[in-house]
């Protein structure tokens, strides 16, 4: 039995992972840790997650639980992950990273921390998206360069990140592909007198509103026909299973930097 905390326990995603968790054979509950202060403090986390009582204890501190889990999946901002980070790189304990919006240096700081533990991160953490990873790839080189890329992304009003993590992750697969530097093309937004569209840009457009989970399409553009490989996610479960699923993988590696290709055995595909 892998045993599994989540940081973030009482988040969108953390409430989805506590019911995941419950639905894997080979993962158990250890801990959940909410924000210091939070009224969920001590609360069971089975009654946070609205599946009954499960006899876990939400925590307020990673130190408090350190014995209570192998692996830690941690979806919830930036600061507080690159927190957990560092508390898994000293403690030796095995993480799995969903949270978006991290910085170059936040990125580089999971990378270094791969030498000391083992590490999955992933932006998007669904079957369904890493299989479009692989489409992807086939259609940017068979399609090659005649053909206008522009990425549109649409989430619930609560994000706080622009554009997506996945997004982000399509571009650099298919800037990859056509061996363009995301960096230098890609384009976030346009407005006003903006002339026409150079050839080699990445577009990405980012949608905004209510309760929409996460819905990615990349669209190939050119004269005479268009080709647009969609995923729309419609369940957080999805993430959630994917990111159970990758906790348990880790269960036989000591150190490394991992992504969902390498869990889902895609890597070579
Ligand atoms: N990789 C993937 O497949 C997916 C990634 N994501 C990403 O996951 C992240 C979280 O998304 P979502 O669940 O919707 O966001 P939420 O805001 O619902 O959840 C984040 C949680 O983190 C908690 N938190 C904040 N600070 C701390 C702390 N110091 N210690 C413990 N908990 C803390 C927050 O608690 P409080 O509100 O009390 O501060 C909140 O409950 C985002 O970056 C999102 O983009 C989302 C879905 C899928
Ligand atoms: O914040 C979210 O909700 C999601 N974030 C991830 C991202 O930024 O790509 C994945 C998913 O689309 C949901």
């Amino acid at each position: 039995m892998t045993r599994i905390a989540i940081m973030g326990a009482a988040g969108r995603m953390g409430r989805n992972l506590i019911e995941a968790i419950q639905q894997h054979d080979s993962a158990t509950l250890g801990a959940g840790i909410v924000s210091m202060g939070s009224s969920l403090v001590g609360a069971d986390l089975g009654e946070v997650a609205g599946i009954g009582k499960l006899g876990i204890y939400a925590s307020d501190s990673l130190d408090k639980v350190v014995s209570d889990f192998d692996v830690l999946i941690d979806f919830t901002k930036p600061d507080v992950t690159e927190q957990t980070v560092a508390f898994c790189a000293a403690h030796g304990k095995k993480l799995v990273v969903g949270t978006t919006g991290l910085n170059d240096a936040q990125k580089q700081q999971i990378t270094d921390a791969g030498a000391r533990t083992a590490i999955v991160f992933a932006p998007n953490m669904s079957v369904g998206i890493n299989v479009c990873l692989k489409l992807l790839q086939l259609a940017a080189q068979t399609l090659g360069e005649g053909y206008d890329i522009e990425i549109i992304e649409a989430h619930h009003r609560h994000k706080i990140d622009s554009p997506s993590g996945t997004a982000l992750l399509l571009g650099e697969v298919v800037a990859d592909a056509l061996q363009r530097d995301l960096k230098s093309c890609a384009v976030y937004g346009r407005e006003g007198q903006i002339g026409a569209r150079p050839a080699e840009q990445i577009g990405f457009a980012t949608v905004r509103g209510g309760d929409v989970v996460g819905d990615h399409t990349v669209l190939f553009a050119t004269e005479g026909e268009r080709i647009e490989i969609t995923h729309k996610a419609s369940s957080r479960m999805t993430f959630a299973k994917g990111a159970v699923r990758a906790a348990v993988w880790l269960d036989d590696k000591t150190t490394g930097n991992f992504d969902m290709q390498d869990v889902l055995g895609l890597r070579q595909a």
